[in-house]
């Protein structure tokens, strides 16, 4: 049986740090880290524009929302989500009912400079991607609110402060 609070569960915008604060937090922790990006690249053998390409962000969000159902259902890991996971009503009742669920929220202005350079976000290839990301913002933060158990502001923070910041939430939390 999945015991809540044996499972952290990150969500957040692209470039809010689920992947890198999720790494380190899991070791500290002693807990097995998750990422469904990249469980999907490693069981499509492929990469997430790829996937986007071939069958469009629908099929991605299917693939996307199973394999956060099955990764969600272990006990005692730390899974960091992809940035659109929430969009799906099924998965913000699972990721409630599976574990604390931890918003990593950023300014619009760090997650773009956190974003810029990588060409692995298949929703920031547009003519004005800060703008895309202003959008998603907007669209999104009321669904990350809703699912947090737990929000962090990452501005102007290092991965290691926010990782002390998050284990102290987490250790002052009601079983
Ligand atoms: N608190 C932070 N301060 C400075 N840089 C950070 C911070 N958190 C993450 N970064 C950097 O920002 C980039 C994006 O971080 P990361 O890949 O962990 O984000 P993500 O939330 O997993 O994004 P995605 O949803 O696209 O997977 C990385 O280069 C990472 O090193
Ligand atoms: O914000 C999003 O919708 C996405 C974020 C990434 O983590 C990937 O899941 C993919 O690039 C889509
Ligand atoms: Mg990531």
């Amino acid at each position: 049986m999945t015991d809540k609070h044996t499972n952290i569960i990150l969500v957040g915008l692209m470039g809010a740090g689920k992947t890198t604060v999720g790494k380190l937090l899991a070791r500290h922790l002693d807990k097995c880290f998750y990422d469904s990006d990249h469980e999907l690249v490693r069981r499509n053998g492929v990469t997430i524009p790829v996937i986007f390409e071939v069958e469009g962000e629908a099929g991605f969000r299917r693939r996307e929302e199973a394999v956060i159902d099955e990764l969600s259902s272990l006990d005692n890991v730390v899974l960091a989500t992809g940035g659109g996971a929430v969009l799906s009503a099924q998965t913000r009742a699972l990721l409630k009912s599976r574990g604390t669920v931890v918003y990593l929220r950023g300014t619009v202005e760090e997650l773009w400079q956190r974003t810029r350079h990588d060409r692995n976000r298949p929703l920031l290839q547009t003519a004005d991607p800060k703008a895309r990301l202003r959008e998603l913002y907007t669209q999104r933060d009321p669904l990350y609110r809703e699912v947090a158990n737990v929000v962090i502001d990452t501005s102007r923070q290092n991965v290691n402060t926010l990782v002390r910041q998050l284990e102290q939430k987490l250790a002052g939390m009601p079983d």
